[in-house]
């Protein structure tokens, strides 16, 4: 029997069209089933968790973007059911990174299929986060974008228009950052990402390196660099040709802990979660997938 998690509102409309498409297949079965559908943020957590205290669920499926998977997994911590995921949102970055299909009714029929893998997680001030954590830049972007009526009308290509406004306001920052036994300090920043997946922002692959099995946080700290310069490398994240530049730094390790001055806003799977110094560890095999 599974629990469906759907947030009808993710993907501008498709976590709703996404679900009626699964469920057209599974009335064709003897699949049971039950759905329940998100009114606000924050409430596929405690759908989720409910789900596991009921002991009845083969797995919770989260339908929708990033967030919604991301509250899903929140719900799930902890528990021995599995999380499915129907991808129906902007983003879809975890769907990359596991290779889950974008069509709905594939991405259940992979479900279906039942072969339980088990995925690391950063755990970030208690938070589960399955993808990745970020502060700098990007947050600044998603911060106005969020302020804006315009992913109405411009759906992803919002994000780039925010960029592009962004870049003339954006003051670059201090990160202050503890890995394992060593610590650093880097001036000028743009971005800092913790990642547990290749990419963020819908494919940009800003850690081509991670592996959600490896056991490991891969680390992302680009800095001390030009707005000209920046124009110039931030369209190769997107093939992940950021790498060898010399303003682009990559560590890993297990246990970290995050400052930035001045505050800067830190994004968890797409989700903001405040402004606050960050203390993340890797959490190996922390979450059961289908
Ligand atoms: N009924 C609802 N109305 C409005 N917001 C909701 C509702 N249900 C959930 N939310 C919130 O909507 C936000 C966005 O959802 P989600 O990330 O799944 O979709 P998305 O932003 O379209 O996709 P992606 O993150 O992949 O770009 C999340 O913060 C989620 O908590």
């Amino acid at each position: 029997m599974y629990q469906f998690i759907v947030n009808p509102h993710a993907g501008r409309g498709k976590g709703i069209t996404s679900w009626q498409q699964v469920e057209s297949v599974l009335k064709q079965t003897d699949v049971m089933y039950d759905v329940k559908f998100t009114k606000e943020k924050g409430e596929a957590i405690h759908l989720a968790k409910t789900a596991t205290d009921q002991n009845q669920w083969t797995a919770v499926v989260a339908v929708g973007g990033d967030g919604t998977v991301h509250e899903v997994a929140n719900g799930l911590y902890k528990s021995n059911v599995p999380l499915g995921y129907v991808p129906a949102g902007t983003g879809n970055d975890f769907a990359r990174e596991w290779s889950i299909p974008f069509d709905p009714i594939q991405a259940w029929q992979r479900i279906a299929q039942h072969e339980v893998k088990q995925s690391d997680i950063i755990l970030a001030d208690n938070r589960v986060v399955l993808c990745y954590i970020s502060a700098g830049f990007d947050g600044y972007v998603s911060r106005l974008v969020d302020a804006s009526n315009w992913k109405k009308g411009l759906g992803k290509a919002s994000y780039f228009f925010g960029a592009l406004l962004s870049l003339k306001s954006f003051q670059p920052y201090t990160l202050e950052l503890q890995l394992d036994e060593n610590d650093y300090r880097f001036e000028n920043v743009w971005l800092v990402t913790m990642s547990n997946a290749k990419s963020l922002g819908g494919g940009m692959m800003i850690t081509p390196h991670a592996n959600p099995t490896d056991g490991l946080i891969d680390l992302c700290i680009v800095h001390k660099l030009t707005k000209i310069d920046f124009l110039r490398v931030f369209p190769k994240v997107y093939a992940g040709k950021h790498v060898d530049h010399p303003a682009v730094t990559f560590l890993q390790g297990k246990q970290a802990t995050v400052k930035t001055e001045p505050k800067m806003w830190a994004f968890a799977d797409g989700e903001e979660v405040g402004n606050q110094t960050i203390s993340l560890e890797i959490i190996p095999n922390g979450i059961f997938l289908l």
